[in-house]
């Protein structure tokens, strides 16, 4: 089996495995996976498409400057350049992005912090993590409608071969050295935001929390 044929089955797995959780609404999201360092090249979804649907036309591989390496009819996703960022810049392998409604809520009621921090949470030992009241934050961007500017922004906030931004009433990124630790991680941020959104409507209906 070609490396090609490889990478994308290893990224059709991963995309039935989130559509499977209902998060690409409305044709949102979209992920990557490196093919090839040298040249760098990747697989990324092809835009517009609804990733919960299993076709042969879901992916198209890509450039390190994001444009497809063969003549295709497909477009690649409208946010391929903040893949690019991750994989010119980390040893990263796995780039993936969804719109949740926790997420979205997250990022807008601490979008004045440019920040979410959490702690004491087990889950956090899912981004290897272990010590006691561990703390991790993600940053918060504006959701720039130029891509190239929210592409810029997104860069400042990579700084290894894993991590995640928030982008305002938008959605998440997170990337990982490979797709099982980059689905880990989202999975993390997503159990975080949902817990904290639970725990404010929780806080907001005065039910009292037994500290
Ligand atoms: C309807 S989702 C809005 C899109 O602009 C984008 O945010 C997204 O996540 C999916 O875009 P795509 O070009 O299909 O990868
Ligand atoms: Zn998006």
């Amino acid at each position: 089996m070609s490396i090609m044929l490889k990478k994308w089955n290893e990224l059709a797995e991963v995309k039935a495995e989130l559509a499977a959780r209902d998060w690409f609404f409305a044709t949102s999201g979209n992920l990557s996976l490196k093919v090839t360092d040298a040249p760098l090249t990747f697989l990324v979804t092809a835009s517009g498409k609804d990733k919960r649907k299993q076709t042969s036309e879901d992916f198209l591989l890509i450039d390190a400057d994001g444009k497809p390496v063969e003549d295709t009819h497909l477009k690649p996703s409208a946010e391929t350049l903040l893949h690019v960022e991750v994989y010119r810049r980390t040893n990263a392998g796995c780039v993936l992005h969804v719109h949740t409604v926790d997420n979205n809520i997250i990022s807008d009621v601490y979008a004045q912090n440019r920040e979410v921090v959490f702690s004491g949470q087990e889950i956090i030992k899912a981004f290897g993590i272990w010590e006691e009241n561990a703390e991790v934050r993600i940053p918060i961007i504006d959701n720039y409608a130029d891509i190239p500017t929210l592409a810029n922004e997104f860069a400042k906030h990579i700084d290894g071969d894993t991590g995640a931004v928030l982008i305002q009433n938008h959605g998440i990124t997170v990337w990982g050295r490979d797709a099982f630790e980059a689905k880990k991680h989202l999975e993390a941020w997503e159990f975080l935001f949902s817990w904290q959104v639970k725990r404010l409507l929780l806080q907001r209906a005065a039910v009292p929390l037994v500290d």
